[in-house]
């Protein structure tokens, strides 16, 4: 890690002089032949130093070295300064230069040995304090959901390293898990992910962990908002996400913005690195599930192993050991690869967990110094679990041309000793008997003693094994919680010896940037083909075919004036037929889902822009279908017979020519069941509701049913105004929604007026519109002169005019910059307003939507439409 080029040491040369003279007399078969104590020679076993007691044996003499091999290879380390460096880290210097940071995961799960002055380290116990209270807590039922029950359900929103670690220790460390408590993972930005787990939950007694060291990362924020949304579907009130949500990350003001109060936030520091970071408090979900003794013992083992690294003599040093032995075949023999492969079911992600570990720390190509390397660096790491990769890729392991270093691990004692411990049995006979045939394999001697004479040539060199192909066996008594924790610091350190020899810098991941400032670009030309701008023709096509052939869900629901259209004619109003049966979830999408598919819809190239904003709780639904002219309502309508999506003009079946062959059980006929008839009095089409009770997954979904008298309609008379309800809303009298909504309601009347048959709407006053033209260009020109900026720091002059964003509240007009959130803004308005700082305000636009406090007004409001601030919204 010196940024030493790895090739100037003189040992290096030597390895190199060794290789190219030794290497075809570097045969298994021989060496073992050669010296009867090469295991004993070549072999080790860990005992902790310190409690909980860790044992394991790390068997390394199936390897093709020789002492003196191996002595060069501790040349190399030494002569790479590995202790010195290792020395830095525990000591907490800044060894990760790109960021200049400490690197001190170690510090984690330091139980009081080494001082480490670095700051945040005398925070650490802490927080392991209230990881230990919040998850006894949640696990003991005491921690209550908002309705009062306990929780059974827990979803870590993460990717990468917020992810992978807890998802590999929580599985490794299953039996010692709350069996009552079931943990989900997600980290895909892969709708389907979330979809799928939350269709799994119960929103009152599930707990989400959104699990972020920066909380910016795209994939994990915008699952987490899906989730908040998801939530607040059911439990509406924003209150209640304090009993449900919590964070873990470095990013307090945006764990704040996001609406997460701080004592529902787990602090750690910058010098824990992602795929470091189990450790810390990102390993919440680990001692929920497995409870937090367990999870200190965890640490502790993972700290025994740190003793280890950091006072051993190198030869008996484990970590160093197998970091060396790696660089072996890496860099002298041309391996490329190396291979996983515990033998127990609980470590099935133990090889994902460190693809992240060893290629996000070591694959890099630039010493620390800034020169390219001229040699390999990490290894592509993989794996599976147990005697499942016998039967698929052993074969080319085995018998292919490339060198696959392998590691074995297994437990000698199964966690499910079942019929009495015969499964463990065969397993560990396959442990044994896998790098005994890859180190010794079979000869051509051997092949035609056993098939004897008079066979094809073909067919004995096809069953010779050449052999000689190198692992390491691990074996321990029993996969325990400090077991685990010394395996996997001892995997920590080993790739961190390797970074230090290949003089590269294993703790920033430079790597992971560039596609994700691309994918955003892309991001915000998918829109229509002619925004497709500054790539290369093949990323051009494949987004080009992309648009072309994309099924969007596409809501026609909307009338001429809510939606401009480009070339849309009115025979566009086409069967929603797409291939949504892959979106099992979307048959009945919450509102939130339809806000967020409907605002720009393609279908080809063909764009429909709706001016149209969703609301995102159904209370708000009522609310904007009461106070104003804009309609929302259920659709799409799954046709209960063909199961294809259809608009409301063509939810009927004979609207849209069904395709349905069978007998109409359950048609809507004039004899059907009247309740699932539109109630208006003569009308007799079916209700939405019949669409719905007849397909939809109740629970869970937004009844198609007036929000305001409970009665089911049909497409058409399904507004309230248009089946003439006057009822209050059905939300109960003393319900916060309800109050919510009458207050937005007298708001909406208040500023924007009303129709004569719009309820609660009697008394208008117009914002001032006097002088401002009805043409939304002129608007603009008008108000720019007219608006002042809202904050007094801001100078007209020293900002374009487009980047500024205009707006009206009262009569006044006001500009802000662009990116000012919808919170600040109402700080801001205070003082013109005249209003008290102790008052809650909310900002709500035109239409009734209650603006989101965290996002930028400008992005959640019509440039100079009028915002009216009000209180308690
Ligand atoms: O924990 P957050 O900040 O969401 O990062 C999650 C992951 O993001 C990736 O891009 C990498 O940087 C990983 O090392 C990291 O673990």
């Amino acid at each position: 890690m010196s940024g030493i080029p790895a090739t100037d040491y003189a040992a290096w040369k030597k390895l190199q002089q060794i290789y190219d003279a030794e290497h075809s007399r570097l045969v298994l078969r021989d060496l073992f032949a050669q010296d009867p104590d090469r295991f004993a020679k070549f072999s080790k076993e860990y005992t902790s130093s310190s409690g909980p007691d860790v044992t394991f044996l790390l068997d390394y003499s199936k390897n093709l070295i020789t002492q003196s091999i191996l002595d060069t290879l501790l040349s190399l380390a030494r002569e790479a300064q590995v202790e010195s460096f290792r020395d830095k880290m525990f000591a907490g210097e800044h060894i990760n230069t790109s960021e200049d940071r400490a690197v001190l995961h170690v510090a984690l799960r330091n139980f009081g040995d080494f001082s480490i002055s670095e700051a945040g380290t005398d925070e650490v116990a802490g927080v392991l304090q209230h990881i230990k209270e919040f998850s006894n807590a949640v696990r003991s039922g005491e921690w209550k959901g908002y309705t009062g029950k306990a929780i059974d359900t827990i979803v870590n929103i993460g990717i990468g390293g917020s992810d992978l670690g807890p998802v590999m220790v929580t599985e490794a460390l299953k039996a010692y898990s709350k069996r009552d408590l079931t943990a989900h993972f997600v980290s895909n930005i892969d709708g389907t992910h979330i979809s799928e787990t939350l269709r799994l939950c119960n929103p009152e007694t599930t707990l989400v962990i959104i699990a972020s060291k920066t909380f910016t990362t795209q994939e994990t924020i915008t699952n987490a908002e899906s989730a908040r949304d998801w939530f607040l579907a059911t439990a509406k009130d924003k209150a209640h996400v304090a009993k449900h949500f919590v964070a873990l990350s470095t990013n307090t003001p945006a764990v704040t913005a996001f609406g997460i109060a701080p004592e529902n936030m787990f602090q750690f520091w910058d010098w824990v690195g992602g795929r470091y970071s189990l450790w810390s408090a990102i390993g919440l979900s680990i001692a929920l599930v497995i409870g937090y003794d367990n999870f200190e013992q965890l640490l502790k083992g993972a700290h025994a192993m740190d003793q280890h690294f950091l006072t051993t003599p190198l030869e008996n040093n484990l970590p160093v050991l197998l970091g060396v032995i790696g660089i072996w075949y890496n860099d002298f023999y041309g391996a490329q690869t190396h291979v996983l492969l515990p033998y127990d079911q609980y470590l099935h992600k133990f090889a994902d967990y460190f693809q992240q570990g060893d290629m996000e720390s070591n694959g890099k190509s630039v010493t620390k110094g800034g020169q390219r390397v001229t040699y390999q660096t990490g290894p592509i790491i993989w794996g599976a679990a147990g005697t499942n990769g016998q039967h698929s890729f052993y074969q080319l392991i085995h018998q292919g041309t490339k060198v696959i270093p392998a590691d074995f691990l297994a437990p000698a004692t199964t966690l499910n000793p079942i019929a009495e411990s015969k499964h463990h049995r065969i397993l560990l006979s396959n442990f044994f008997a896998q790098p005994e045939a890859l180190a010794f394999g079979k000869t051509e001697e051997e092949v035609r003693a056993e098939l004897g004479p008079g066979q094809s040539e073909a067919l004995y060199k096809s069953k010779v094994f050449e052999g000689n192909k190198p692992s390491n066996s691990i074996m321990f008594p029993k996969l325990t919680p400090a077991t685990l924790g010394a395996l996997i610091a001892l995997y920590e350190h080993k790739i961190f010896v390797q970074g230090v020899v290949w003089g590269i810098n294993s703790f920033d991941q430079m790597g992971v940037e560039l596609g994700k400032v691309l994918a955003k670009k892309i991001l915000a030309q998918l829109g229509s083909p002619t925004d497709v701008k500054g790539h290369d023709s093949s990323t051009t096509g494949l987004i080009h075919y992309y648009q072309k052939h994309r099924q969007d869900i596409l809501y026609l629901y909307e009338t001429e004036k809510h939606c401009r259209r480009s070339s849309m004619s009115s025979r566009a109003h086409p069967p929603l037929a797409a291939n949504w049966p892959s979106l099992p979830n979307l048959e009945f999408p919450t509102i939130h889902m339809l806000a967020f598919f409907v605002r720009n819809t393609h279908v080809g190239n063909r764009r429909f822009v709706f001016s149209l904003r969703l609301p995102r709780g159904t209370h708000r639904l009522s609310t904007r279908a009461v106070g104003l002219a804009n309609e929302v309502d259920f659709l799409p309508i799954l046709c209960p017979h063909c199961k294809n999506y259809f608009c409301r003009t063509h939810a009927l079946l004979d609207a849209h020519s069904c395709t349905y062959t069978g007998k109409l059980e359950s048609a809507p006929s004039a004899t059907a069941n009247p309740l699932l008839r539109c109630s208006v009095s003569g009308c007799g089409k079916p209700s939405l509701e019949a669409f719905v009770a007849s397909t939809a997954d109740a629970e869970g979904r937004t009844p198609a049913r007036c929000s305001q008298c409970n009665n089911a309609f049909c497409a058409e008379h399904r507004h309230p105004r248009s089946h003439g309800c006057t009822d209050p809303p059905t939300t109960g009298s003393g319900s916060a929604t309800g109050a919510k909504n009458e207050t937005a309601r007298a708001l909406l009347a208040k500023h924007f007026g009303a129709g004569k048959n719009k309820p609660g709407t009697s008394s208008t006053v117009k914002a001032s519109t006097s002088k401002i033209p009805s043409d939304p260009a002129k608007a603009l020109m008008v108000l720019r002169h007219r608006a002042v900026a809202l904050d007094p720091k801001d100078k007209t002059s020293a900002l374009p005019a487009t980047e500024r964003f205009i707006f009206r509240v009262q009569d006044k007009v006001f500009w802000t910059r662009k990116n000012i959130g919808a919170g600040r803004v109402i700080d801001l308005l205070r003082q013109p307003l005249n209003i008290a700082a102790n008052k809650t305000l909310s900002l709500v636009d035109e239409s009734g939507t209650l603006c989101d406090a965290s996002k930028p007004l400008a992005d959640q409001v019509k440039e100079t439409s009028v915002v009216v601030v009000s209180e308690d919204v």
